[in-house]
């Protein structure tokens, strides 16, 4: 493997929070929470990949050691050659960070003004100071809001604003903590569209965790899925389907009301009028079985329907639960 093949490579990583919680008056208990545990992976320079899972999965714990803030309790861990918690300012120079929940900007200075002063912070040269704020400008629409206190731009425009800052010092990586976070569809689009960009034609690699699963469908071709601090997967998107173990479902539109369609291993499980919902296995192919439904039933319009992907994440999650009872 080339060192650009492991660009972010984690070698059994742990990272166990001590907590003390007061039981008494002068009682506090121990407790030891162990928010990642054991994690390896790569990921090659250039990837986009999506790193999912409920809330208190390890997810922020993981990229606060990616970028060392946190230090491991234990294992190996290099980011562009640089271990994060022993070169943390070295590795600064490298690396952008945007947390959809906290701003990086000064709330009461114009957007402009932290932008300055990022420039000093990381000595950003002025020839590349300059040429990457004015490509983040145009790309996320901030021309208007540069003079604008960032206290008073909405949530759309901060995020953009946010984005924009994690990137005038070009870093090689960018972590995306719930980039769309309570945005509006339109400013979803906007910052997906840039996203999708920055890493096509700027070569950024990008590790990005969301709730909003649209986030990783239209973004990775490669997402992670952690859970109580332990990887449960790591794929193609479309491999969650198959491990999810669910169901796609056929959508038909008949010429009038009948009786539920007979089309195993399909059934149904919905009817409304001339209109019927049949589920079947996703490793199916939907072909033969549209065939046999064409060809027994006077049909107006069929569609397929792919599992939600939501509700796949939900579905493996119930399974490992039943594992660890049983
Ligand atoms: N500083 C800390 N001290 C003690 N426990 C912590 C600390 N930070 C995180 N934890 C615990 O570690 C676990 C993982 O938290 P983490 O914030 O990494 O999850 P997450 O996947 O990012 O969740 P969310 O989606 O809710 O942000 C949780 O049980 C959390 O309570």
């Amino acid at each position: 493997m080339s060192e650009d093949d492991r660009f972010i490579e984690l070698d059994r990583i742990e990272k166990v929070f001590d907590v003390r919680k007061k039981t008494g008056f002068l009682r506090r208990e121990r407790r030891e929470v162990r928010a990642v545990d054991s994690i390896s992976f790569t990921v090659a320079r250039g990837e986009m990949v999506g790193y999912i899972g409920p809330n208190g999965a390890g997810k922020s714990t993981t990229i606060k050691m990616l970028t060392g803030i946190l230090t491991p309790s234990g294992g190996r861990m290099r980011v562009a050659g640089i271990d994060p918690s022993r070169e943390r300012t070295r590795l600064a120079h490298r690396i952008g960070v945007v947390f959809g929940q906290r701003t990086t900007l000064w709330w009461d200075l114009p957007l402009i003004d932290s932008y300055r002063l990022m420039h000093r912070m990381y000595r950003i040269p002025d020839a590349r100071y300059r040429a990457n704020l004015d490509r983040c400008v145009e790309l996320l629409e901030l021309g208007d809001l540069l003079d604008v206190p960032v206290r008073q731009l909405s949530l759309g425009q901060r995020m953009r604003g946010d984005i924009a800052a994690a990137l005038l010092h070009d870093p090689e990586v960018l972590y995306l903590d719930e980039p769309t976070i309570g945005l509006d569809v339109i400013s979803k689009a906007k910052v997906r569209e840039f996203l999708k960009d920055l890493n096509t034609e700027q070569g950024t690699t990008v590790l990005l965790t969301t709730h909003d699963l649209q986030d990783i469908e239209q973004l990775c071709r490669r997402v992670m899925v952690i859970d109580h601090g332990r990887l449960m997967y790591d794929g193609p998107l479309t491999g969650l389907h198959e491990i999810g173990d669910s169901e796609r479902t056929l959508v038909v539109d008949l010429e009038r009301e009948l009786p539920p369609i007979e089309a195993a291993p399909a059934r149904v499980v919905r009817v409304e009028g001339p209109r019927q919902w049949l589920a079947f296995p996703a490793s199916e192919s939907a072909a033969p079985l549209v065939a046999r439904i064409a060809s027994a039933y006077p049909l107006v319009d069929l569609s397929v329907r792919e599992p939600d992907i939501e509700a796949v994440i939900a579905q493996m999650y119930a399974r490992q639960a039943e594992e660890t009872v049983s």
